[in-house]
């Protein structure tokens, strides 16, 4: 990854010599444009939608004015490393591929075409609870690429603990928890468009090729409880229930044959899905299910940091999920700046929200982050060009953070700290 800001910049300008204008534009706010025009209003309200005005994932994005760089002179920046290393493992560059779910609607290859783009980069991915594709098919997919596993802890115990072995067994080498969407925000987006796309069985495969999953599905059937399936497809309850007893999901040929899709995959995901009773006690139950390392995504205050710090955890993910979830949220980089000096170095920060660009990936490790998850920017590039399009914003942001350390002053990553920017007064 050393060295990416000189490799890339030179491509696009030989290729701009020559007249090839890139397909995914470089400009963040011409990335977001082109990613509109390509998506249908559905999916882009579900992508680009925050909860309620908006506030929080306007937040975000503003509260990376507040803290601007500061240049240093007369440094030698001819090396710049980008390698850090977390939990005891090493890595290319303080990036990541936020776990992002539903993929398929930005892109038919979904996870297969980032899992593509990974491997390019060698740019870990954190695999979402709410995918399009088998974790497993995905590790498969990333061959030696290592890879982290997102958590929807579900309200069935066992159904959790399932996903967290499997996600281990599959390579995944850290958990993220994310404790901030124990329920669907307000989208106001997809509320004028009553769409959710997990009602319509996207973004649901993570449970659908899960033993417990299924066995929850068919015992849902066999009790006849609720809408097992559409009263006008008596058949389609019947062939679920077969199949999900016989442990195979037959997913792709069913949902081709019917539609709306297997209502009793949906309804049981409805079901396990919500998990508000969740608290810092739960905690030790994860360390009983694996011994990986774990990571609490969507803490957002030092009070809760500090929280997590006693109960052990191995990281922790200051992120406000985009401004998904609350509107009107205090901007995730705050955050960090706050939780940041609470934590002390201790345990590593990942970071995330608001990130558009490599400046503001030098900003949060600036602030104290060790890691950064990049979230919308690849999607929207998913959109455009599919692997190649998540491939090409994910190596400008590496670029540009690999600029602007040298331009700023700095030798390399582990260079980055508070006074490579300037903090606004209290
Ligand atoms: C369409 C979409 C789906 C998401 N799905 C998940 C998910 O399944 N799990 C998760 O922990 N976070 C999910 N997130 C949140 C991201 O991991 C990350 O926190 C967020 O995208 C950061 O905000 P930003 O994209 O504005 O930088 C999702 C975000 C988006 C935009
Ligand atoms: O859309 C999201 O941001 C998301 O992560 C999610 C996942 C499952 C249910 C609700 C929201």
């Amino acid at each position: 990854m050393d060295g990416i800001g000189r490799r890339e910049q030179g491509l696009l300008y030989a290729r701009g010599t020559y007249g090839h204008k890139p397909k995914v534009p470089v400009d963040a706010d011409r990335l977001y444009e082109a990613a509109h025009k390509v998506m249908s209003p559905k999916a882009w309200g579900y992508v680009a939608g925050s909860a309620g005005r908006n506030r929080t994932d306007k937040a975000n994005q503003a509260a990376f004015e507040r803290y601007p760089i500061v240049p240093r002179m007369l440094r030698d920046v001819s090396k710049r490393p980008m390698g850090v290393s977390l939990f005891g493992v090493d890595y290319a560059s303080p990036l990541l591929f936020a776990p992002i779910g539903v993929l398929e609607m930005a892109h038919p290859e979904a996870e297969s075409a980032v899992a593509k783009a990974s491997r390019e980069l060698d740019i870990p991915m954190v695999l979402s609870t709410q995918g399009s594709t088998p974790m497993e098919t995905v590790a498969k997919a990333l061959g030696p690429t290592k890879f982290w596993y997102q958590l929807y802890w579900s309200n069935v115990d066992a159904l959790a603990k399932s996903l967290v072995q499997r996600a281990e067994a599959a390579g995944a080498k850290v958990l993220v928890v994310t404790l901030d969407t124990h329920a669907m925000g307000w989208r106001c987006m997809d509320l004028d468009e009553g769409f959710l796309p997990f009602a319509l069985g996207q973004g649901i495969a993570q449970y659908t090729s899960d033993p417990v999953f299924l066995q929850l599905a068919a015992a849902r059937v066999s009790s006849g409880k609720g809408s097992a399936a559409p009263p006008q497809r008596p058949t389609l309850s019947a062939l679920w229930g077969l199949a999900s007893i016989v442990g195979h999901y037959p997913g792709k040929w069913i949902d081709k044959l019917f539609s709306p899709l297997p209502q009793a995959a949906v309804h049981s995901f409805l079901d396990v899905f919500p998990c508000p009773h969740l608290t810092w006690k739960d905690l030790a139950k994860l360390r009983e299910w694996t011994s990986l390392p774990i990571v609490l995504k969507g803490i957002q205050c030092a009070e809760d940091a500090r929280t997590a710090l006693e109960h052990g955890v191995d990281g922790i993910g200051v992120s406000n999920h985009g401004g998904r979830q609350v509107d009107g949220g205090i901007a995730a980089l705050d955050s960090l700046e706050e939780i940041s000096r609470e934590v002390g170095g201790k345990v590593p920060i990942i970071f995330d929200s608001g990130i558009r660009n490599g400046a503001d990936v030098f900003k949060a490790l600036a602030l104290g982050a060790d890691a950064v998850l990049i979230g919308r920017p690849w999607l929207f590039g998913l959109a455009i060009d599919g692997a190649q399009g998540a491939r090409d914003v994910m190596a400008r942001i590496a670029a540009e953070l690999d600029l602007t350390m040298g331009l700023a002053g700095v030798a390399g990553v582990r260079e980055i700290n508070r006074e490579c920017v300037r903090i606004p007064k209290a």
